[in-house]
Order: structure tokens, then sequence, then C-alpha cells
């Protein structure tokens, strides 16, 4: 399948006169594949906006290489730009207008027919509410909105930051729809998002970024496993359960009590358990595997599990010292963004 996004080695540092430099991207890389919905996951300040603006031409990297449908960004951007559409940082719309008028006005704009403005507003679930002021608009509907104005010349690849912010959950389960019927109906679609138990279900793979790097990519499932130590979940009755830890131990398993049954990792077989057990008189009333979440997955990956007492600090970038007198000035654009 082909690379619908490719990005390789992408840095890019901002640089202000108050912070000095700050890391933003640090040799960042990423695939997409056509027809897949792609989910792009990172602690907060690990760089997934800046990647994406950095993609679209709203920033500009230091250094790397980009691929939108094959063709080097942002120097191709004019040639594939009828190609996408994405949501990067939350549209501004006149507030005084209805969200029929919004559309309508953007796809003249985009030389498309006015029909396709009704098709967007059912797409997104607000056909009701088209004829309203915007100003009467829930979070949630301007969130459906943005989509809507993204959607408007159907694009091939659709990019998404954030799109479930400020949705209830009855929105977060029809853009959940909304996604994956895109990716249904042929679209690509790349999903940035931090509820993970969302893009577990509607995506079809991953990249994870931290401290502006790749830490982790591939189908769901192959970066779940990354992390399968595999552990299962062992119940023994009551009073065998010392008895059994000690058992499994001597096995060679891990054994860590949790909730009156015991976590034994390193369980490449369970009928290992099973016959641990079972030869020393102690039978089992519950043996179930403990596959890793994606929650799991980048909590260890990204380093972010919260400890207990303790605050993590909530940007992952790198603070560099201003640069030193004899480095060139900072350009006026990098200050400005
Ligand atoms: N315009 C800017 N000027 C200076 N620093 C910036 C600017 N935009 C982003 N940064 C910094 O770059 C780093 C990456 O930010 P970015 O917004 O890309 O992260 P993110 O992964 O999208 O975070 P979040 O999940 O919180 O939205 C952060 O340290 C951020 O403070």
């Amino acid at each position: 399948m082909a690379a619908v996004i490719e990005i390789e080695n992408l840095r890019k540092t901002y640089v202000s006169l108050l912070r000095g430099k700050r890391v933003a991207l640090n040799g960042f890389d990423m695939q997409v594949t056509a027809g897949q919905v792609h989910g792009f996951l990172g602690p907060n300040g690990s760089g997934k906006t800046t990647t994406l603006r950095t993609l679209l031409g709203l920033a500009r990297a230091d250094s790397g290489r980009m691929f939108l449908f094959g063709q080097p960004v942002p120097q191709a951007l004019p040639a594939v730009v009828h190609r996408f559409g994405a949501i990067v940082e939350s549209p501004q719309f006149f507030r005084n207008f209805t969200g029929r008028r919004t559309l309508s006005l953007l796809a003249r704009v985009g030389g498309l027919p006015d029909a396709r403005v009704d098709q967007v507003l059912e797409l997104v679930g607000m056909r009701e509410r088209g004829d309203e002021k915007v100003k009467t608009y829930s979070l949630g509907m301007k969130q459906r909105l943005a989509v809507a104005t993204a959607l408007l010349k159907s694009p091939e690849l659709l990019i998404l930051d954030e799109p479930a912010n400020g949705l209830d959950p009855a929105g977060i389960r029809e853009m959940r729809d909304l996604v994956r019927g895109l990716a249904a109906a042929g679209s690509t679609v790349l999903v940035s998002s931090h509820l993970l138990d969302e893009i577990e279900q509607i995506c079809d793979s991953v990249t994870i970024i931290s401290r502006g790097k790749r830490v982790a990519a591939g189908p769901v499932a192959d970066v779940l496993a990354t992390q399968d130590k595999g552990e299962h979940l062992v119940g023994v009755r009551d009073d065998d359960r010392d008895r059994a830890a000690e058992l499994l131990s001597a096995a060679g398993l891990s054994v860590v009590p949790r909730d009156g049954r015991l976590v034994v990792g390193g369980v490449s077989d369970p009928a290992r358990v099973s016959e641990v057990l079972g030869s020393a008189g102690v039978w089992l009333t519950e043996l179930s595997p403990l596959t890793p979440d994606l929650e799991s997955v980048f909590l260890t990956i990204t380093g972010t599990t919260p400890e207990p007492g303790t605050h993590r600090p909530v940007d992952e970038s790198r603070d560099e010292p201003w640069p030193a007198p004899t480095e060139a000035p900072a350009k006026a654009e990098e200050l400005s963004q």
C-alpha cells in the first residue's frame, strides 16, 4: 500500500526571546498508509501539533523530508492541497453566520456545488442546526462544523487534530462512526487524540511520539504486542494463594499479588501454570490473559505513568540555552510562531 504521508527525520526548533530555543521535533519519522485510520499519540508538548503544522506548511522545519501523496512538501502543497482536508487548530468562524452560510461560502470559494453543503452537514450530524448562527453553537457543534469544512472537498486524506475535543460521549461516538465511515469509503484519516480507548477502537495503526521523536509505530495489535509480557491473572482459593505464589515463583515466573489474585508474568503457555499448580494439588479458580491496552502501552513507552505523590511537567519538549552571540539571530518568522 502506498504511503499517503511520509515524514523523515523532521526537526523543528522554536526560538523565542523569552524562553530561548525549544526543540519541539528531534528527528521525527512517520508513515501513514493509504486507506487507514492512523492514530497520532503523544503526551502534552511532545510535538504532535508542530508536526501537523509543519506538514501543512503552517510552520517551517529546520530540516527533514516530508511527502504528501508521494510529493515533497511544502514545495508541492499547491499541487496536492485539493486532495486533503485538515483541522489543526480550532478554526475561527464568523459568529453571526449560520453553519450553512459558512459552508456555502467555503464551497463557493472552492468551486464546489452547494448541494455538497447539505451532504457534509448530514455527515457531521448538524443538518438540523445548520441554519442557526455559529455564536449559538456549543464547542462540540463548532468542532463538527470544523470537520464539515474539512470534508467539503471530499478529501482523500483527512487530518484531524483532537477531533473529539469538546464532544460529549454521544458526539464522540458519532465522530468515531464518521471517521470509520470515511475510511470504509476509501479515505485515509490521520487523527491525533488523547482519548486512547477511542484511538484503540478506530485506528488501524498508530504512531506514538515522545519528546519530539517517534517511540512506537505500526498496526495497533503490533504496538500492543511490544508490551505484552505474557501476564496472566491467576485465581486460587484464599488458603492456597501464598503456596501458589511460591510454586509459580519457583517455576521461574514473576508473581505479584493484585486484588486477591496473582498477576503472573512470563507465561508463554498458560497450561504451564495449571501444570505447576495442579501437580502440587493447588487448583485454579481463574486463569485469564492480561493483554495490554493502548493506554498502558502509551504510559509505559512515553514514560508518563503517573506516580502517586509526584507531579510530571506538562510540557515534554527540551529547552536549550539561548544561542551564543556568535550564532545567527533567529528569523522573524520563527519568533512569531
Ligand atoms: N509557537 C510556538 N512558539 C514556541 N514554542 C512552541 C510553539 N508552539 C509549540 N511550541 C512548543 O513546542 C513543543 C511541542 O508543542 P506541540 O503543540 O507541538 O505539542 P503537542 O504534542 O501538540 O501538545 P498537546 O498534546 O498539549 O497539544 C512544546 O514545548 C510547545 O510549548
